[in-house]
């Protein structure tokens, strides 16, 4: 049996300001670094000792990972980035805030570019400065892979050759695991991992800072999957994230 421990990074600042995010690069919040460090902590008490952790190119993943670590006194470790697990790209939402944006465009249009399987958000157009091509992160994209926007089925597709070429042999080998992403990109891999539909995943939210376990047969598929900590704290941090894209 192998455990598997997905982190997404504690509150940034747009998720204070409740705004689309995706790949802009924004930093974590006071409130976000004291998650991270709870969530090392409370990986320490359960006794997890990674060998290795992956991460996007995207600071508030980048900084909680490092947060959690010092916690566990293990800054050491191997540490591989890669965009294949940056935020799904919000497009031309970016920026803009949730609850605004279902005002003017109604709540139902909202949850399907926030939670459906298969619905882009609007694209950037070419020459929005919102469009990071030239960034050293992406060095390894070409301008034509480069993401305008993306539904969760293009984040499913980006993400997945990394995890079957790089991070699930590196469990089969018996790594001890972290994975420190995003709410999108986690809500990917959890819809591979438990076999989830498309219509079942619409519903599926993750809170940040706190860490989701899942345990893994040989074949890595799940048997069991927890968050650590409080139950009820734990629900509300689900329901809250939930909330984020209804009108004021
Ligand atoms: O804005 C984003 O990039 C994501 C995560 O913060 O938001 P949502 O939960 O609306 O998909």
């Amino acid at each position: 049996m192998y455990k598997l421990v997905l982190l997404r990074h504690g509150e940034s600042v747009w998720n204070l300001e409740n705004r689309f995010t995706g790949w802009t690069n924004v930093e974590l919040t006071e409130q976000g670094r004291t998650e991270a460090r709870r969530a090392g902590q409370q990986l320490r008490e359960a006794g997890f000792a990674f060998d290795i952790a992956y991460t996007s190119v995207l600071k508030r993943a980048n900084h909680t990972l490092w947060l959690a670590l010092a916690e566990l006194d293990r800054e050491w470790i191997q540490v591989e980035h890669s965009w294949r697990l940056n935020e799904r790209h919000y497009g031309a939402l970016q920026g803009l805030n949730k609850a605004e944006t279902a005002a003017e465009y109604g709540e139902a249009q909202v949850i399907a570019w926030r939670r459906s399987y298969d619905v882009p958000p609007p694209p950037l157009a070419d020459g929005d400065e919102r469009l990071a091509i030239g960034d050293a992160r992406y060095a390894d994209l070409a301008p034509g892979e480069f993401p305008r926007a993306e539904c969760l089925k293009d984040t499913v597709e980006r993400f997945l050759p990394y995890w079957h070429d790089t991070i699930a042999p590196t469990i089969r080998a018996g790594k001890s695991t972290l994975i420190v992403a995003h709410g999108n990109s986690l809500r990917a891999l959890v819809k591979y991992l438990d076999d989830l539909s498309d219509e079942a995943i619409v519903d599926l939210n993750i809170p940040t800072g706190i860490p989701l376990v899942y345990e893994l047969d040989a074949e890595l598929k799940p048997t069991a999957h927890y968050y650590l900590g409080d139950e009820a704290a734990i629900a509300e941090a689900i329901a809250g994230v939930a909330k984020q894209g209804r009108a004021a």
